[in-house]
């Protein structure tokens, strides 16, 4: 990512689509780790289109939609989001498909039983609850774990590195604090960061806590349904009612949160502050319980580490004169909270830069 970040910023005279290069990087950590190689490059004209239909399907799968609360409508489709998104899922399909099957065929999926093992038993440990033998997962349960992989870590990652720039961008103090963080403890002219180095920056730990209270990828988790009847706060909730948890607004609530809408990533630096891992109610992006997400430990590895990177390697202003306070911060609702506007930043090579 960062070298492709230098190439296409050409030294800080063109502004780069942040989003789209992290997307980039998350979809090749992705592949990497399921597949041991990089799906996309940055370069190539697929990679751009990939991107495009990808964001769209997220944009389109979240819009609110008539025919979810008419049911009659939904073979009518008034507003087109079905069709709409049916049409940029199949060309994202085609082109993240054909990397993905050349690349399954290549390990020897479906034709190798010996090497198709071992990639199904990586599958069964992400799962980690087996709901099935490896051996007796078929096909079509695989495309789908595949794609949920990619879809679930993709754009979450994006939307949260996205954020935090932005905040960063528009409040430059705290940019500068977690960089001289960042130098001080990785040299001016020193080493790259690595994951060990994680522990030991604590502002840039709080920066990605933030980032997540403010802008939760998924403001709504996933939809969860009631197994049962039951009463929560005086309400009745019949079973298999559908219920979204508004952690949007949990992590904005001024009850729990000192000047709730600040970013102020120093709250997270106070003793017994709260953590992401589902015991806090207050704090939950990435959810609680059973079914909360499974990547919690590669995220807590994966956001610092690419974050921190962009921040070590790179100065960074914001593009075509725009001052940190008039920096646009609206967000657009699909699957992902997006920034409506996507960030467009200058990123000039620092001295020590090493990749
Ligand atoms: C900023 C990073 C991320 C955030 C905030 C996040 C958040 C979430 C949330 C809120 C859920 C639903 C939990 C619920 O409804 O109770 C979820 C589910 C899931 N996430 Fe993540 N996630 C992130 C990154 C990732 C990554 C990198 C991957 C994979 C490589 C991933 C894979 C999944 C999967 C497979 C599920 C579905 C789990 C299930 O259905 O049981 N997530 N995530």
């Amino acid at each position: 990512m960062l070298q492709s970040v230098q190439d296409a910023g050409a030294n800080g005279t063109n502004p780069i689509d942040v989003g789209r290069f992290v997307f980039l990087m998350a979809f090749n950590l992705i592949g990497n780790l399921m597949f041991s190689k990089d799906l996309l490059d940055h370069k190539s004209e697929k990679g751009v289109k990939f991107f495009y239909h990808a964001g769209k399907v997220m944009e389109l799968a979240g819009k609110p939609n008539v025919a979810d609360f008419l049911p009659v409508l939904k073979r009518v489709d008034p507003q087109g989001i079905r069709r709409k998104t049916q049409f940029h899922v199949k060309k994202a399909f085609e082109i993240a498909g054909g990397f993905i099957k050349e690349r399954m065929k290549s390990i020897g999926y479906g034709e190798n039983e010996g090497k198709r093992k071992d990639f199904l038993d990586v599958l069964l440990e992400f799962r980690g609850d087996g709901l099935e033998e490896p051996s007796k997962f078929s096909s079509r349960t695989i495309n789908v774990i595949v794609f949920e992989m990619f879809t679930a870590g993709t754009d979450t990652t994006t939307s949260t590195i996205e954020w935090a720039m932005a905040e960063l961008l528009h409040n430059p103090r705290t940019l500068k604090t977690v960089q001289v963080e960042l130098r001080n403890h990785l040299g001016h002219h020193g080493r790259s960061l690595e994951e060990k180095d994680i522990e030991n920056l604590p502002y840039l730990k709080a920066i990605i806590k933030e980032t997540l209270r403010l802008h939760p990828p998924l403001p709504f988790l996933v939809p969860h349904m009631a197994m049962d009847s039951c009463k929560m706060l005086g309400y009745h909730i019949p079973k298999e009612t559908q219920v979204l948890v508004n952690v949007w607004a949990i992590g904005r609530d001024p009850k729990t949160w000192e000047n709730s809408l600040e970013f102020r990533p120093e709250r997270f630096l106070e003793p017994n502050t709260m953590d992401y891992k589902g015991h806090h109610f207050e704090f939950i992006p990435f959810g609680s319980g059973r079914r909360m997400c499974p990547a919690v430990p590669l995220a807590s590895r994966l956001l610092p580490m690419a974050l921190g990177s962009l921040l070590h390697c790179f100065d960074w202003s914001l593009a075509d004169g725009v001052k940190p306070e008039d920096l646009d911060m609206s967000e657009r609702m699909g699957i992902t909270l997006r920034k409506s506007v996507p960030l467009k930043a200058l990123a000039i090579p620092c001295t020590d830069f090493r990749h």
